[in-house]
């Protein structure tokens, strides 16, 4: 354990309210080659507490380490993935995974550096678009595209905020094997955080999910362990016992506040 560590975090943003905290306490120890997943509603502070790990947002309390070293700023060894793509339009698929190569790997030689983004490309299945540009691809390619890019750079943390949360269920699917796939070829030495709303991806990906409750000052309500065998076939995981008794345990964790409003609702309407 301990290859990276969320200890006694707090962080606020200043707001023309005064100061806002979005989540405290925060205490998370990852291990090496983990994939955990946060999840929680709206707002909770899921992407607050990725910005701290890829050194975007600086906590006002406590610490983020990466192999004992405090994280004081963004680095190559975090890549990050958005929902929206983030891809250059004005490069193609090809350039716009060279390019983030050719700046991150100043080592590596240029031949070098085209065969890493032709391996990616084609563990994508985006070798024959790859003169595309981004307005010229679908939303699923868009994201295969990114995800392709994040690994081409090799950093020891993938950090993904809702990565397929803008694509239909079944680009979705091929994504969760193809984000499998590219971690398996790095003998699971890369450590994946990623935020997402949706429980089945959640439990399918993940070797925990952490569960946030409500903000203002949001916190870990609990982390989920998941015992499912790797390599998962969602077809066969779905029948597993403890697949049921995640998804059940999660839906009723995150499923608490419907039920408090759904009472409100009763007890305006008899008022
Ligand atoms: N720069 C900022 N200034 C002020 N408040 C902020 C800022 N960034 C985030 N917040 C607030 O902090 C809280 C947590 O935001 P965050 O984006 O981390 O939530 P989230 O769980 O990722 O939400 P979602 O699931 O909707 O993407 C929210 O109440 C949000 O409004």
């Amino acid at each position: 354990m301990s290859y990276l560590k969320i200890e006694n975090m707090e962080i606020s943003f200043n707001t023309p309210k005064g100061r806002f905290v979005a989540v405290k306490d925060v205490n998370l120890d990852i291990a090496k080659g983990e994939i955990v997943s946060i999840i929680g509603h709206s707002g909770c502070g899921k992407s607050t507490i990725l910005n701290a790990i890829s050194g975007m947002l600086y906590p006002a309390k406590g610490t983020v380490t990466l192999a004992g070293k405090q994280i004081k700023g963004p680095g190559p060894d975090r890549g990050i993935v958005f929902q929206n793509y983030s891809l250059l339009p004005w490069l193609t698929v090809y350039e716009n995974i060279f390019q983030a190569v050719d700046a991150a790997l100043v080592l590596t030689s240029k031949a070098e550096k085209k065969e890493l983004v032709e391996k990616y490309l084609k563990m994508v299945n985006l070798w024959e678009h790859r003169e595309k540009f981004p307005k010229q691809i679908s939303g699923g390619m868009k994201q295969r595209t990114a995800i392709a890019r994040a690994f081409a750079i090799n950093p020891d943390v993938l950090l993904l905020d809702e990565p397929f949360g803008a694509l239909d269920a079944l680009t979705k699917g091929s994504l969760h094997i193809e984000l499998l796939k590219m971690w398996n070829l790095t003998q699971r030495s890369k450590t994946i955080v990623m935020v997402t709303h949706d429980i089945e991806e959640a439990v399918f990906l993940s070797d925990r999910i952490v569960v946030m409750n409500n903000g203002p000052a949001a916190t870990i309500r609990e982390i989920e362990e998941v015992n499912l065998p790797r390599p998962r076939n969602k077809k066969d995981i779905v029948n597993m016992e403890e697949y049921k008794i995640i998804r059940e345990r999660l839906l009723s964790l995150l499923m608490d506040k419907v039920e408090i409003d759904e009472k409100d609702f009763f007890k305006e309407k008899a008022a």
